[in-house]
């Protein structure tokens, strides 16, 4: 069966332009970049027209950094054939990759101050890195955080594509005054935001990745958003309906303040992860970052594949 592991990236529209040449869905005679910041990676088969930044097989990452020297689709399938199986297949947002500076700062961090719980470590010497898995429950039925720590590497640019992590929280006020308890940094203080009703705060994790905490109900799973801005609403939308069958959940405009989010994903936004694209009225393009969030979208069986 062909499984399609799409790879979210904080690096900028820039690097997704440089990265990825797709041809689905458009007519475009330059490559479009549909999401700003974000990569997508294709493991075994390739959407007719999607070339890639990374391709990943079995957990192997095969980068390609420029068109010139795109990774190669293993296989090829019809677009009609590709997305048949979308349709059929039950898929959803499993975990979110991106790089820190100092795993034992992050792990810290995370579990006091946002309660998330280490689900498992894994060193890989001889690549230079080691990952540490956080979330809020186990791996198969939640959204997870994926750490990457690279030997002797303390410090990222984020860049600007990435927004932030959402947290669902039943009381932001309480959450927050024990982050400052504990030290942590709090960019936004609890209130409605902007032009809306839900209440929310920003803090910042020691690397400066921003999490956005939501006042809700109890909800099963607390890591609920991930916020990427794109330079085009419209063409972002139509290319992770196509390509990943995630649906409309919610759009909303917010004139007073010049932006409007969309909210992708595959299921109700209380229960599911989604992804909230951002887009800032007239802003096309973003600062390219290396900090790369990646988020893997598949079922689980495939994950359980991928160790
Ligand atoms: C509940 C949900 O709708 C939100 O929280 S939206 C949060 C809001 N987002 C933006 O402003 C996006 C546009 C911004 N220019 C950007 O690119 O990040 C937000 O962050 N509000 C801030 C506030 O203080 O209310």
């Amino acid at each position: 069966m062909a499984r399609i592991v799409p790879v979210i990236a904080s690096s900028s529209s820039v690097a997704f332009s440089r990265n990825l040449h797709l041809g689905l869905c458009s007519a475009s005679p330059r490559p479009p970049s549909p999401l700003l910041g974000l990569g997508f990676a294709i493991h075994q088969h390739c959407l007719s027209g999607i070339r890639t930044s990374r391709l990943i097989k079995r957990g192997t990452c095969i980068k390609a950094s420029s068109p010139g020297n795109m990774a190669q689709p293993i296989t090829t399938i019809g677009k009609e054939e590709a997305l048949e199986w979308v349709k059929k297949d039950n898929r959803r947002l499993l975990h979110v990759v991106y790089r820190v500076g100092d795993l034992e700062r992050t792990i810290k961090f995370y579990t006091e101050c946002l309660g998330m719980k280490l689900l498992r470590k894994r060193d890989i010497p001889e690549e230079k890195y080691t990952n540490a898995f956080l979330g809020y429950g186990p791996e198969d039925s939640h959204f997870v955080v994926e750490l990457t720590y690279n030997y002797g590497v303390d410090k990222y640019d984020i860049g600007t594509a990435f927004g932030h992590f959402g947290i669902a929280v039943e009381d932001v006020a309480k959450t927050v005054d024990l982050i400052k308890a504990k030290g942590g940094k709090v960019t936004r203080e609890p209130g409605p935001v902007k032009g809306g009703k839900s209440v929310i705060a920003f803090i910042e994790d020691p690397d400066g990745y921003k999490f956005e905490l939501i006042e809700r109900g109890p909800t099963p799973e607390p890591l609920c958003q991930v916020m990427l801005r794109v330079g085009d609403l419209e063409r972002s939308i139509e290319f992770y309906e196509k390509a990943f069958g995630m649906e409309l959940l919610r759009k909303r405009d917010n004139p007073e303040y010049k932006y409007t989010i969309a909210m992708m994903g595959y299921g109700p936004e209380d229960k599911n992860a989604v992804l909230e694209l951002t887009y800032n009225y007239g802003v096309k393009e973003y600062e390219q970052g290396n900090a790369y969030a990646q988020v893997f979208v598949d079922n689980i069986d495939f994950a359980k594949e991928l160790e």
